[in-house]
């Protein structure tokens, strides 16, 4: 496996000398969908943050490393804060592409429909330029979809992309992320405490509580046969798992 992202023994903690994340280690190869799971406040937001380097002010990197082989781009959990409401939609998209690929505008906007489209979002944005609350809370996340695939991301980091969204809309944006991952082949580190969601989309699991990983392997072998009593809770808790079928990853 040709690894493309590889984070060894990274610690963060706040200005004020907290702990938060403790000796995180972990791989992801090219193409592949590794998923990391635990508890609120268990520190796989942070941990996400630190890849992009995008963590809070006053947190920091106090050991360990992460090495990217490729270009990062991450989806948030919220739609709504990740857009900015003032600006249409098309125009956010064209403005990332133009950035990231040196386009002209006029080419850039092109491109942003051709991606929208791709996401499934309908024609008519075209003719009647729409804003951020004038879409529904699946196509905002198809419209972040579309920015962070603008910026031809070698790994897609996903936080919770789901969350915010009622159950079908869930599965069609699942199902829509598995299915762009097969067609551009980036690797998916997909942020979650909903290990339904992660077993259906990822070969490999990491399961994190207080800051650390407690327990690791193939997403199989950790459901029949989880090691850490935490991660039996977790498979416990889960009352029943969603019909993902088509989303499951190949290994
Ligand atoms: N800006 C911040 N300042 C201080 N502490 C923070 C900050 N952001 C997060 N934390 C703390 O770091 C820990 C890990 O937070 P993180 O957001 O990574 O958790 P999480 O596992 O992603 O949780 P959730 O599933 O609820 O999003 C938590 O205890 C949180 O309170």
């Amino acid at each position: 496996m040709s690894t493309i992202l590889e984070i060894n023994q990274l610690s963060l903690a706040t200005t004020n000398k907290k702990q938060l994340v403790t000796d995180v280690s972990l791989a992801v190869g090219k193409g592949k969908t590794i998923g990391i799971v635990g508890e609120s406040g268990s520190g796989k937001s942070l941990t996400l943050r630190a890849i992009i380097q995008l963590l809070p002010p006053t947190i920091i990197k106090v050991g360990g490393t992460i090495r990217c082989e490729s270009s990062c781009a991450m989806i948030f959990q919220d739609p709504v804060s990740a857009l900015d409401p003032l600006c249409p939609v098309v125009r956010q998209v064209a403005e990332v592409v133009s950035y990231r690929q040196h386009l002209s505008r006029k080419t850039s906007r092109t491109k942003a429909l051709e991606l929208l489209a791709l996401l499934g979002l309908p024609e008519d944005l075209k003719r009647n330029d729409r804003y951020p609350h004038q879409l529904s809370g699946g196509q905002r996340q198809r419209v972040l979809i579309a920015i962070a695939l603008a910026c031809r991301p070698g790994i897609l980091l996903c936080d919770e992309p789901t969350t915010a969204l009622d159950v079908t809309v869930q599965k069609q944006i699942l199902e829509l992320l598995a299915k762009l991952q097969r067609e551009l082949n980036f690797a998916l580190v997909f942020v979650t405490h909903n290990l339904a969601i992660a077993s259906a989309l990822c070969t490999k699991l990491y399961v994190m509580k207080e800051g650390r990983i407690v327990e690791q392997g193939r997403t199989q072998d950790i459901l029949a046969n989880p090691q850490h009593a935490y991660t039996k809770m977790l498979i416990d808790s889960v009352l029943h798992l969603p019909d993902l079928k088509g989303v499951i990853a190949g290994e």
